[in-house]
């Protein structure tokens, strides 16, 4: 069984740009195929801008490295190549489907191709994966050889063929695998509403309909936001985006169409969710939520604002080593001990100014703090009141987290998309820089008024002192 003329072209038409976002599985998530005209393509828009590929890793992305919008490059035609030499190109296969596929690459081990029915001018181009490419996703990479880049070209087949095929027939399936929700969703829809898929019952129907997120975390950048997210969309009753929108700070003007279009595909009973942790010091952030729905429940994983600090500019650091020190950035005037609220990294651990932004659109009790101390020591614990917020039951659990004693954190024994152990990446859990404990108590001393103010805002005390 060849391939018809339409589904050749479809594998010719990758960009440059995904390729470097093919690390990026979530953000490529949202993306579809569409056939325009007689050729397959990519819904696309321009980027803000496109980070690099080495700082999307992990199949977690940083908000900084890795903004939506960077995948939504317009899709270059690459011409000439004989379809046995599209190695290259199948890496830059371009679509949502395609990249979820990588999360269940380890699932397969190979051989596969041969089991894909492809043409021998396919199967050629195909290779075994690197354990690398499993995801590459901490202790999980241990898993099968994978396929990352087969395993998106026989997505992108199966979604040309235009039906889900079974999975591959003589590989491996690990038991509990399951196809991610969303992953053969069609283009981008109209309005804000639910977008309900049109099918007879069978394939991507059976997902549900893309809607506007009914829980978000808005914050704290370096609080501990991607642990919270990956631990709760193991919840059977949540799905949430991978990456970080920005919709209601850099992408406002979009609209909430386009906002929706980025969701995964969702049951009426279960929720959806998106994690942007700069929402929480946009100023633009709360009302626009509020004017999505004001019944959206908004969760603050908030931190020693110090650490917070300290861990933000470790980030920094770690993309621009020739920044000044944390030292000096600190302070306008040190021997004065007059600190630089200026600085972003200062300033976003003035908890209690941001907080007051929001009580103008949504009561406290529709705002829910986790510890991001407690999330390290007690993860179960801290999980436990997320869905005691989220009005779901208490489904994760002490028997879903281990210590793991390399990474010096909690992981996760098996994910959404996993039966392996998984452990956040690279960038969650650096070493911090050392600072010189005289600043670090200063900086202590300037929070302390903000953190006792925030306590009682909140009612809850985070013991930072
Ligand atoms: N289980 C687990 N594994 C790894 N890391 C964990 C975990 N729980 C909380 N944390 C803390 O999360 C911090 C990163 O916070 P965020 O995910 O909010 O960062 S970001 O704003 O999205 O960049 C990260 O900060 P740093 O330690 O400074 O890197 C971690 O301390």
């Amino acid at each position: 069984a060849g391939l018809t003329a339409l589904e050749t072209k479809s594998l010719s038409l990758c960009t440059e740009q995904t390729q470097r976002h093919v690390r990026c599985p979530a953000s490529a998530a949202t993306q579809s195929p569409q056939i325009q005209g007689n050729v397959f393509s990519i819904h696309a828009e321009s980027p803000p801008r496109v980070p690099a590929r080495e700082n999307c890793t992990d199949g977690f992305c940083d908000a900084e490295t890795c903004p939506l919008g960077s995948r939504l490059r317009p899709p270059k035609l690459i011409t000439g190549k004989p379809l046995n030499s599209c190695q290259p190109m199948m890496s830059t296969t371009c679509s949502p489907t395609l990249v979820f596929m990588k999360q269940n690459c380890s699932h397969f081990s190979a051989p596969w191709s041969s089991s894909l029915g492809l043409p021998p001018s396919l199967q050629s181009a195909c290779f075994r994966g690197r354990p690398e490419d499993s995801g590459g996703l901490g202790s999980s990479a241990a898993g099968a050889p994978c396929c990352r880049i087969a395993a998106k070209e026989l997505a992108l087949w199966r979604w040309v063929r235009g039906r889900r095929t079974p999975l591959l027939p003589n590989c491996r399936q690990r038991p509990g695998a399951e196809e991610a929700p969303g992953a053969w969703a069609p283009g981008p829809g109209g309005a804000g509403q639910e977008a309900p898929l049109a099918g007879n019952g069978s394939g991507p129907a059976k997902l549900g309909s893309k809607r506007l997120p009914q829980a978000l975390i808005v914050g704290v950048k370096k609080g501990g936001t991607r642990a919270v997210l990956e631990f709760i969309r193991v919840h059977p009753e949540v799905r949430a985006v991978g990456t970080e929108p920005h919709f209601f700070d850099r992408h406002y003007e979009r609209g909430l169409a386009w906002y929706r279009s980025l969701m995964p595909r969702t049951h009426s009973s279960q929720i959806t969710m998106e994690k942007t942790p700069s929402y929480f010091v946009t100023k633009e952030a709360p009302r626009r939520i509020f004017n999505m729905s004001r019944d959206t429940k908004l969760i603050v994983v908030v931190r020693n604002p110090v650490t917070r600090a300290i861990s933000d500019y470790t980030q920094t650091l770690s993309k621009k080593p020739d920044i000044p020190t944390f030292e000096g950035l600190s302070f306008q005037n040190r021997s004065l001990g007059l600190v630089d609220t200026s600085w972003n990294a200062i300033r976003i651990g003035m908890y209690v100014v941001h907080l007051q932004s929001w009580l103008q659109y949504f009561p406290l009790s529709q705002i829910h703090f986790v510890s991001g101390e407690k999330l390290i020591t007690d993860p179960a614990g801290e999980m436990g009141k997320v869905q005691d917020f989220l009005g779901i039951k208490r489904v994760i659990t002490d028997k879903h987290f281990y210590f793991n004693k390399t990474k010096g954190f909690p992981c996760l024994k098996k994910t959404e998309s996993s039966t392996f152990p998984r452990c956040l990446g690279k960038s969650k859990g650096r070493t911090h820089v050392q600072i010189d404990p005289e600043v670090i108590e200063q900086l202590r001393d300037f929070y302390r008024p903000y953190n006792i103010k925030f306590y009682e805002t909140v009612g809850q005390d985070f013991r930072w002192e």
